[in-house]
């Protein structure tokens, strides 16, 4: 049997979406620079990380490297690499914070670092400095490069289904 997960609700994010999304994070961090570089949170820091990076003309980048999904499912945080220093003046980035889980740790390595997603739910979000969205705890972000187009149901059909 399939394991259940805690989310109900389906927020897909296009590749456009994300970008825009990004660039408005960028809007909301420059005044908080300089900035010495950034570290990004693999893997779903690595695309706004990108895009924050070619906006804030930064070129040195590091990575954390830290795993806590089995797709929808939690579990034990595996941190596969970590960063030297305390992170004062490095922009620290992510998708997003769900639990809290990942920033937790990561916060500990990097406690002086500026911690920013893109979308936050609610038990995360005070962890983060900076953010764009937020969406409900039990809504599921859907990421554009974890997803390709395929048939869905028409509305009417969903509704009769309750
Ligand atoms: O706040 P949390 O409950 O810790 O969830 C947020 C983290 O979960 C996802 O990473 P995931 O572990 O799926 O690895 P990935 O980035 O390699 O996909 C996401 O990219 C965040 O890093
Ligand atoms: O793609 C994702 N969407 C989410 O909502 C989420 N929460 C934790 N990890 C996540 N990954
Ligand atoms: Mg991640």
């Amino acid at each position: 049997m399939a394991e259940s997960t805690p989310f109900n609700r389906a927020f897909p994010v296009s590749w456009e979406e994300l970008h825009r999304n990004a660039k408005a994070l960028t809007w909301r961090l420059i005044d908080k620079g300089p900035w010495k570089g950034i570290v990004a949170i693999t893997r779903g820091g690595l695309v706004p990380a990108a895009i924050i990076a070619r906006e804030l003309e930064i070129r040195l980048i590091d990575t954390v490297c830290v795993s806590t999904y089995d797709h929808q499912n939690v579990r034990e945080s595996v941190v596969l690499k970590g960063v030297e220093g305390d992170g004062d003046g490095w922009l620290l980035i992510d998708d997003l914070v769900d639990t809290g889980k990942t920033a937790m740790i990561v916060r500990k390595m990097l406690p002086k670092a500026h911690f920013a997603t893109i979308y936050a739910k609610p038990a995360g979000r005070p962890l983060v400095d900076t953010f764009i969205t937020e969406v409900s705890q039990d809504t599921w972000i859907y990421f554009p490069w974890d997803v390709e187009p395929q048939f869905s149901q028409p509305v009417a059909q969903l509704h009769r289904k309750g």
